[in-house]
């Protein structure tokens, strides 16, 4: 369970720069929902998720996972309750480290204790095992150098980090955003296996209109800091892309990107 409660942040208030990036935004996501996130430029998307994971600081607002108040919990604590995927391919992964290592590291998020790599038989089985499902033989390459992956291998191995520890919350921002086509609709598919296999909760950011439908149970819109427009189960379902950019148009000053306007 997520919820945000009212949540505002403006950056460089009071000056010329001042920014609203997110304005009361209120939004609850209930076990096992799958919200995909769509928006105009600006609109306080990546916000928003910097916000639940605490790497920006909200000015007013509350911020809950599981029926716990996460506002005011340090990053590292914060960090047991969410997986991230980033846009970028090498974000997610520590290229100077081999697969399992990054694994092992994955599997430390949010502890207080020192690292632990301890890379057992019994590990290397799970590891193996995990990476199996991404079906791109990286289960046969456990000792190899995460720097020597392709972009598409890194965001899969980055996808398995962020979700196999069944956090509370799965972030996805744009995760699928810079990869060639054939390799994002191979991510997009991972990411909907690993989701529904293991009921995740899951907020996914996406430029891409056809994946925001296509994706997960409900969708919202956001604009200038807050939702609005909204679609649940059957709505969502109905949805085409058209819709969207008719929803899109009739919002003054809204500006799409290239993506965006091709679907
Ligand atoms: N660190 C920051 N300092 C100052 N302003 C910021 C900062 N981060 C975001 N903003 C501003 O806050 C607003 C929301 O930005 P945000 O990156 O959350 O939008 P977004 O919906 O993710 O946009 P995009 O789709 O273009 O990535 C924008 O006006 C942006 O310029």
């Amino acid at each position: 369970m997520l919820e945000l409660k009212d949540v505002s942040k403006t950056f460089f208030p009071g000056t010329v720069n001042e920014r609203k990036a997110l304005v009361d935004l209120s939004l609850r996501l209930e076990q096992g929902d799958f919200v995909t996130v769509i928006g105009s430029n600006g609109a306080g998307k990546s916000t928003m998720l910097n916000a639940i994971t605490g790497r920006m600081k909200i000015d007013s607002g509350e911020i809950w996972i599981d029926n716990t108040d996460v506002k005011r919990m340090p990053d590292y604590k914060r960090a047991r309750y969410y997986g991230r995927v980033f846009q970028d391919p090498m974000a997610g992964t520590a290229p100077d480290l081999t697969i399992e290592q990054n694994l092992a590291l994955a599997l430390q998020r949010g502890k207080s204790r020192g690292l632990n790599l301890g890379l057992n038989a019994k590990r290397r089985a799970f590891f193996k095992e995990q990476l199996e499902q991404l079906g791109l033989g990286l289960e046969n390459r456990l000792p190899a150098r995460v720097g020597l992956l392709s972009g598409g291998q890194r965001q899969a191995l980055s996808l398995l980090m962020a979700a196999f520890t069944k956090p509370s919350i799965l972030l996805l921002d744009e995760h699928t955003a810079a990869l060639d086509p054939q390799r994002a609709a191979h991510v997009t598919q991972l990411t909907e296996r690993i989701v529904s296999e293991s009921g995740l909760t899951t907020l996914m950011v996406t430029h891409n209109m056809e994946q925001a439908i296509a994706l997960g149970n409900r969708l919202i819109m956001m604009h200038e800091g807050q939702i609005i427009h909204q679609l649940e189960a059957e709505e969502k379902q109905k949805a085409t892309v058209k819709d969207l950019l008719g929803r899109f148009a009739d919002i003054k000053g809204a500006v799409l990107s290239d993506k965006q306007m091709l679907g």
